[in-house]
This record gives C-alpha cells, structure tokens and sequence, in this order.
C-alpha cells in the first residue's frame, strides 16, 4: 500500500538531477522507463509522480502530491503555501530584471509607472515592482523572454540569469535582482505536520544526507606514529579523525580516516603527504545520516 507521493519533473534541466539524488537517497525508481506518469520506488511506502516543474508547487499546496521536487522562483510566482523541507543545492539562478545594453536604464530610479516588461514570471515581477512604488504593465510570455525588448514587445524583461551568457549573447544588462532561486524538497504542510510526518521526515533526512555527503569526502591513510601528532593538526578539527592500529606491519603503523570537505581535499592531501602520511585513499560518500 502506497503511503506517499512525491511529484518531480518530468522534463527539462532539473528532472534528471532530481531523479539521481532520489535514486541515492534510496528511493531509486522501479519502472524508470520514461513518459510515464507515476512510477513506484523501492520503498514500498513511497511513488513518484511526474509533473512539469511549474505545476508541483500547486500539487503539493493542494495535496494532490504529498512532497515535491521544484525551483523557489516557482513556488513564489504560484504563491503556494508549502512547507520547504531543505535546498537542494542544485538550480541555482537569479530572476532579474534586464534591459539593452544601449538604453538609458540603468537602475530602478530609471523606471516609472507604465513601464513594459515582459516576463515569465508575471506574478513575482509585478510584486516586486508594486512595492518599490511602480505599476508596470507585463507582458507574460513563456519562453525567449530576451528578444522582446528587440522586437518592440516590452521596455525591459525580468528573466532567470545563471551564467549569463544569454544575457550578454542578446545584449542585455542587468538593472535590479527580484529573486535568488535554487531547487528545494518541498511538503504538504498538513500531510507534514500531522499525516506523515515521521515518513516525510525520512525521506527528508535521507535526502539531505545525499547533498551533504555530494560535498564530502572521506580520507584515509597510513602514517606511523612518529607523525601522527602532526597529521592530526593538519585534520580539519570538526571531523576526527578516528585513528586505529595497523596490525600486520613491523613499524609502528596507525590509519587514519577523517571526513573533509571536498574543497579541502587537494590542498590536504598535499600537507597530508609532506607531514608523513602514505597510502593516502580519497573516498566518495554516498550518505551522511
Ligand atoms: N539557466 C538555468 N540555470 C539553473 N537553473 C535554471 C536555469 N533556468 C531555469 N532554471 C531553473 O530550473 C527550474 C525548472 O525550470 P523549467 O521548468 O523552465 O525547466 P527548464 O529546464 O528550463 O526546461 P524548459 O524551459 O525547456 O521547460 C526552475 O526552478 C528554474 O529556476
Ligand atoms: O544565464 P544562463 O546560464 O545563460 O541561463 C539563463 C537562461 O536559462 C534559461 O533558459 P532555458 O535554457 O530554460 O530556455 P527557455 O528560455 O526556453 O526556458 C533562462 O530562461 C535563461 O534564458
Ligand atoms: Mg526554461
């Protein structure tokens, strides 16, 4: 008997990435044979359902879904009520306002009322620019948002930046930022807060433990006792490390093993061999729970 259902996109950038942090947080899907609506994962307790990322938002607020995999630019521009359970880490972008490089506007303080943007996001954009005092007129399209300045559609378009190398390839520049946005676990806030909460804090914390781990590697390596002492002051002092004796070798031998952060790594193992350390491992971690 299926307990829960998570919805998560069915296409685009972010449905591959949502599938593979599912997939290592255990809940790896059973049929992922593609274009079908819902498929069962090897929790029994837990099913996918898939959805275009703009709609998950109003499934989980409606209870349609009980969880939901999607981007903060969407749940706000739906104004759903959700309960966001952690980021994701992946996604990030910026909603921004932009305008030709030729033209006068430079700032918000270059804007008046009346003014023409268009946008994807209909909603945020005239949020945003009501309460800094001016009424825009949007022109909502849903897609190549960048050409309308161009073509005579709009003033100014309020689009998702994230290198931005479609901004600079049409001539645009930035004027003011509405939003910065990444892709976030999301619940029902009832099925949260009294249905399911033990099983949705499960699958929450299982999948927290994937992005955590993403960032992390484990060290191991060999050193003998002499340079242990120097070893361990190199260690990153939250994480251990946990020292065990080697047995089978005639010098005083110890392992040492400390999880550290991915960024470390490079400029540690470096150290870590000057200070004596030998058989040095870099290892992946699937989970940190
Ligand atoms: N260039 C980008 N870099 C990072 N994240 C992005 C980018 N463009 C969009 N996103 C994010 O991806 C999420 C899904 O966006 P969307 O539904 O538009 O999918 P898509 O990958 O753009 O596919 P399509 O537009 O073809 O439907 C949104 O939350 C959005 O913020
Ligand atoms: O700053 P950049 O890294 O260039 O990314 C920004 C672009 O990415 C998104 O478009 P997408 O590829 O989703 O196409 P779309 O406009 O059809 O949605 C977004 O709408 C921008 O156009
Ligand atoms: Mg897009």
């Amino acid at each position: 008997m299926m307990k829960i259902k998570i919805s998560i996109p069915s296409k685009g950038r972010i449905s591959d990435p949502a599938v593979a942090i599912l997939e290592k947080a255990g809940l790896g899907l059973k049929d992922a044979s593609n274009r079908k609506l819902f498929s069962d994962t090897h929790n029994p307790d837990i099913s996918v359902m898939f959805a275009r990322a703009a709609d998950i938002p109003g499934f989980v607020a409606d209870g349609v879904v009980d969880m939901g995999i999607t981007g903060l630019d969407l749940i706000k521009e739906s104004d759903s009520e959700v309960e966001i359970l952690t980021d994701l880490k992946f996604g990030q972008t910026s909603l921004v306002l932009a305008s030709p490089e030729d033209s006068d506007i430079n700032s918000l303080n270059d804007i008046d009322s009346g003014i023409i943007v268009a946008t994807e996001f209909p909603n945020l954009t005239e949020s945003y620019l009501k309460e800094k005092g001016i009424d825009a007129k949007i022109v909502e399209l849903t897609g190549s948002t960048e050409i309308a300045p161009f073509i005579g559609l709009a003033d100014i378009i309020a689009d998702l930046t994230s290198t931005g190398t479609t901004l600079k390839l049409n001539r645009l520049k930035i004027i003011d930022k509405v939003l910065d946005s990444s892709i976030k676990l999301i619940a029902n806030k009832n099925a949260y807060n009294n249905k399911y909460k033990n099983l949705i804090e499960t699958v929450s914390t299982s999948i927290k433990g994937v992005i955590d781990a993403e960032r992390k590697k484990l060290l191991m390596m060999n050193v003998s006792k002499d340079n242990l002492q120097s070893i361990k002051s190199l260690m990153p002092s939250m994480t251990g490390p946990t020292v065990s004796e080697v047995l089978s070798d005639q010098e005083e031998t110890v392992a040492v093993q400390a999880v550290v952060d991915d960024e470390e790594v490079f400029d540690l193992v470096n150290k870590l061999k000057n200070a004596g350390a030998r058989d040095i491992l870099v290892v992946p971690i699937e989970r940190i729970i």
